[in-house]
């Protein structure tokens, strides 16, 4: 399968070529960067530190997306909008990591999905999307008198909160409840806040460091308290469940697709 990476010098972008180049049937064809980047013209190989691949970094998507069979970012919102368009366009798989996206942009990537088999997910590890069922099923067990938080740990660099993984989580809790997150969720808490509301899904983040993800579901009763727990500790993780991901959409019908189908969960 013919991969273009999309943010090739992110941290993510980085890993995705590496994991690209190691993957049997996979084939790295363009890497690209946006207008004026440092690493336009730079060597895929060399940028995520192998050796040269012959793959130059290019700021032309267009090209780049008629050759391939599928696309893997993991960039910003407003870039992941738009690099949908392409992909539909080009009726190629995108595989959407990039956190942070609003309604709006759910929107336009559902629309592109008419065209373009797209599977998005906030985590692309095969351990989150275990423990959202298991936070769905907990979450269902124990009712309103458990209360549910969630916490996320992330690298001091990360622009989005909660993290994609903690809202991923928290629709998963939601779901169990049988309620909306859009209801329930209480991402802010400061100053004089009033006693914690019933049934409420509050989210804490912390940022700080190097830390690659870590996740907390904790339900809170009255004398007990359980906690299902994620820690992420290496970004290939990510990439391998990408490259997964991308495999299993080429032979799919257009549709938006999320990684619970990718591991039939
Ligand atoms: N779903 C999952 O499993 C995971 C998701 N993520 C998500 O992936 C995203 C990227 O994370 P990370 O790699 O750490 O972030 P980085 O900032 O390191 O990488 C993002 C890259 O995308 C580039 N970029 C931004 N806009 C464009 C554009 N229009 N065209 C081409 N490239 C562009 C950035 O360039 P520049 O620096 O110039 O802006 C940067 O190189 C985040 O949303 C993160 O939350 C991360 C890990 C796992
Ligand atoms: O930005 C990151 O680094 C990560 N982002 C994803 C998220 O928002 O949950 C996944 C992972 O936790 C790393």
């Amino acid at each position: 399968m013919r991969l273009v990476v999309v943010g090739a010098s992110g941290r993510m972008g980085r890993m995705l070529i590496q994991a690209v180049a190691g993957a049997e049937g996979c084939a790295l064809s363009a890497a690209i960067e946006r207008e004026g980047a440092p690493a336009l013209g730079e060597d895929a190989g060399v940028l995520a530190g192998l050796p040269p691949l012959g793959v130059p970094v290019t700021d032309d998507p267009l090209p780049a997306f008629a050759e391939a069979d599928g696309v893997l970012d993991f960039t910003a919102p407003a870039a992941t909008v738009f690099y949908a368009e392409l992909a539909a366009q080009a009726r190629i798989v995108h595989v959407v990591g990039t956190t942070g996206l609003s309604p709006d942009d759910m929107a336009k990537l559902k629309a592109a999905a008419f065209h373009a088999r797209i599977v998005q997910s906030g985590n692309m590890s095969l351990g989150v999307n275990l423990l959202a069922g298991l936070v769905r099923k907990v979450a269902a067990t124990l009712g309103d008198e458990y209360d549910i938080e969630i916490l996320e740990m992330h690298h001091r660099h990360k622009v989005d909160a909660p993290s994609g993984t903690a809202l991923l989580l928290g629709e998963a809790a939601a779901e169990g409840r049988g309620v909306a997150l859009s209801q329930r969720k209480v991402a802010v808490r400061d100053g004089h806040t009033g006693a914690r509301e019933p049934g409420t899904i509050g989210f804490a983040t912390l940022r700080g460091g190097s830390v690659v993800g870590e996740h907390s579901v904790i339900f809170a009763g009255a004398g007990e308290r359980l906690e299902l727990t994620h820690l992420a500790s290496d970004r290939g993780l990510f990439a391998a469940g990408a490259i997964r991901a991308a495999l299993w959409a080429r032979d799919r019908e257009p549709g938006l697709y999320g990684m619970d189908d990718v591991l039939g969960l």
